[in-house]
C-alpha cells in the first residue's frame, strides 16, 4: 500500500495541489490558475471564494489518481504570504476580497507610520521595513472601508487570517481558526522574539485582538479534514518562501536559497537568533519544530517570473512564458538597454513604494530581443542586491545559491544569475520546493519521515551553473543597472 502527503500550494496567480510520496517524488500535480482583480491602478485583490474553490478541484483532482488501497496520511499548506483575508465568524463569508500582498493602496498609511517614527519600534518587534506589503495595514484598510466592519469586529464577529488560515477554516469546515509562526510574522501584528500578538504592535494598526488566529509551529496537527472521503490530519504549514528553504535543505546557518516565482525571495538561514538587518532586509522567523525556532534574513522582490507574464501579457511580445527564451538568444547582449520592474514599486533592499516601471537605454537599434532581454537581466540584477545586503547583514560571503522556483528552469537567466553574482548557483532536481517543503513539515508531524537527517537524503542536484564573466563586464552591467533603479525611484509620488 503507498502512501502520500498532499501538499497544497496556494501561490498569487495559481493553486496548485500534489501527492507527494515517501522518496520525496512528487506522484501527481493539478493547477488551476485564478482571476487576479485590478480595481484601481496599484490595488490587487482576489476572491477568497475562488481561492478555495480552485485549491479544493486541485486537490480533487489529485485525490482521483490515488489507487484504490493507496492512501493520503497527512496534508500540508503553503501560501503566498501577506495577503489579507477578513471573514465573518458565523457564516464564514468573507467581507471583502482578499487585499493580495503587491496591493499599493496602504501606502499611504505606512507613510503616516513613517511620520510618526514608528519605523525603529516596528522593525524591533516584528522584523519587517514599513511597507504596504505586509497584512497589518491591509486588515486596518478593510475595517475602515467595509460598512460596519469596525463595530463587527469589535463585537467579536469578524476573524482575520492569512491564506494558509483561509485554507484551514475551509478544509475543517469552520472549526479551526489557527496560523502558523512563518505567515503570523508577515502580520506586521507579531512580535518575533517572544513568538505572540503583540498588543502595542496592535494598538498601532488598530487591529482587535479578537479577529486574531491561534498560532502554532510549522508541524503539527491543526485539524482535520473529512472533505475527501475520510479523516485527514491537516499537519504543516508554512508561508511559501519558508517552506522552500526548507524543501532546499537550507537548514544550516548561511544557506540561501533563491525562488523564482511571480517575485522572487532570497532567505538565508540565520540560526536560532534573529539578527535585526542593517541593510533594509526582513528579519523573519524560518520555521519552528517542536519548541526548536530557526530565524531567516529575507529579501522580497516583488517582480520576478511576473516580468516574463508582463511581457506576455501585456507586451504580446510572447505566446508562453518559456519563448522568453528564445526571443532573449536573438542578441549576444542587452545592447544597453536596462528594464526597472517596479511596477508595484521596489521592494528589499530599497523599498521605495512609489518607484515605478521604466526601461532606459533604447536606441534606434533597440528592437523587442533587448527588452526580453534586460527584463530576464533585471531579475538577476535584482537579486544581486537582495545578496549584497544579506551579506553586509550576515558578514560573510556567499558560498552558492540554491535556486528554485518556475523561472528557475531558465538557463541562460541561471548562467546570467552566477556571472553577475560571481558565485555557484545550484539547482535541484525537483523545483516544487515549496509543496516539497510544506509535505515534509507535516509528514514529519505524523512519522511519515523520522527526521530532517532523512529527508537530506532525498534532495538532489539537477545542476550547477558557475561563474564565467570578467570583473569589468559585471562592473559595468552593475554601475548601468544602479543608474537605471535610481531613475525610477520616487516616480509616482505626487
Ligand atoms: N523559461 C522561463 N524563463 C523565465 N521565466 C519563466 C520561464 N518559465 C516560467 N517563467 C515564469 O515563472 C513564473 C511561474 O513560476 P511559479 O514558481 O509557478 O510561480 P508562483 O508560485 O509565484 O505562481 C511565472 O511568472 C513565469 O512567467
Ligand atoms: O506566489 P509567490 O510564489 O510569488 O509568493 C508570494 C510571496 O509569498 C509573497 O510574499
Amino acid at each position: 500500500m503507498a502512501e502520500f502527503i498532499l501538499a497544497f500550494d496556494q501561490g498569487t496567480t495559481s493553486s496548485r495541489a500534489l501527492l507527494v510520496d515517501q522518496k520525496g517524488t512528487i506522484a501527481a500535480v493539478a493547477q488551476k490558475e485564478f482571476k487576479q482583480i485590478y480595481p484601481q491602478q496599484g490595488w490587487v485583490e482576489h476572491d477568497p471564494m475562488e481561492i478555495w474553490s480552485s485549491q479544493l478541484s486541485c486537490a480533487q483532482e489529485v485525490m482521483a489518481t490515488v489507487a484504490a488501497g493507496d492512501k493520503v496520511v497527512a496534508i500540508g499548506i503553503t501560501n503566498q504570504r501577506e495577503t489579507a483575508i477578513v471573514w465573518d465568524r458565523q457564516t464564514g463569508k468573507p467581507i471583502y476580497n482578499a487585499i493580495v500582498w503587491q496591493d499599493r493602496r496602504t501606502a499611504g498609511i505606512c507613510d503616516r507610520m513613517k511620520d510618526q517614527n514608528l519605523e525603529a519600534t516596528i522593525r524591533e518587534s516584528s522584523g519587517l521595513v514599513v511597507d504596504a506589503y505586509f497584512s497589518g495595514t491591509k486588515v486596518q484598510w478593510i475595517l475602515d472601508n467595509v460598512d460596519d466592519a469596525r463595530e463587527k469586529a469589535a463585537a467579536g464577529d469578524l476573524v482575520f487570517g492569512t491564506v494558509d488560515s483561509w485554507l484551514l477554516w475551509q478544509l475543517t469546515e469552520g472549526r479551526v481558526h489557527a496560523t502558523d509562526v512563518s505567515n503570523a510574522c508577515r502580520t506586521m501584528l507579531f512580535n518575533i522574539k517572544d513568538m505572540a500578538w503583540d498588543d502595542q504592535l496592535l494598538d498601532i494598526l488598530k487591529v482587535p485582538k479578537s479577529m486574531l488566529p491561534e498560532v502554532k509551529s510549522n508541524s503539527e496537527t491543526y485539524g482535520f479534514s473529512k472533505l475527501f472521503g475520510y479523516e485527514i490530519p491537516i499537519a504543516g504549514m508554512a508561508g511559501d518562501q519558508h517552506a522552500a528553504l526548507f524543501g532546499q535543505m537550507c537548514t544550516e546557518k548561511g544557506m540561501v536559497k533563491n525562488t523564482y516565482g511571480t517575485g522572487c525571495f532570497l532567505m538565508m538561514n540565520t540560526g536560532p537568533k534573529p539578527i535585526l538587518s542593517q541593510n533594509k532586509l526582513l528579519t523573519t522567523i524560518a520555521w519552528q519544530r517542536g519548541d526548536e525556532v530557526n530565524y531567516a534574513l529575507e529579501g522580497s522582490i516583488f517582480m520576478g517570473g511576473a516580468i516574463v507574464q508582463w511581457l506576455r501579457d501585456e507586451l504580446g511580445l510572447i505566446k508562453s512564458s518559456s519563448e522568453v527564451e528564445t526571443l532573449a538568444e536573438q542578441v549576444t547582449d542587452n545592447g544597453g538597454v536596462y528594464l526597472v520592474p517596479a511596477f508595484v514599486g521596489l521592494g528589499a533592499p530599497h523599498w521605495d513604494q512609489y518607484a515605478r516601471g521604466t526601461i532606459l537605454g533604447m536606441t534606434r537599434g533597440s528592437n523587442k530581443a533587448h527588452i526580453a532581454r534586460a527584463a530576464l537581466e533585471s531579475i538577476a540584477y535584482q537579486t544581486k542586491d537582495v545578496v549584497a545586503a544579506m551579506e553586509a547583514d550576515a558578514g560573510m560571503k556567499l558560498r552558492q545559491l540554491r535556486v528554485d522556483g518556475g523561472a528557475s528552469i531558465n538557463n541562460n537567466l541561471m548562467q546570467f544569475q552566477s556571472d553577475i553574482l560571481k558565485t555557484d548557483v545550484i539547482r535541484p532536481q525537483v523545483l516544487e520546493t515549496t509543496a516539497i517543503g510544506a509535505a515534509y513539515f507535516a509528514g514529519l508531524a505524523i512519522g511519515f519521515w523520522k527526521s530532517v537527517a532523512e529527508i537530506k537524503e532525498l534532495w538532489q542536484e539537477d545542476r550547477q551553473f558557475s561563474p564565467d564573466m570578467s570583473d569589468d563586464a559585471r562592473n559595468h552591467y552593475l554601475q548601468k543597472w544602479s543608474q537605471a533603479v535610481s531613475c525610477a525611484k520616487g516616480w509616482a509620488k505626487t
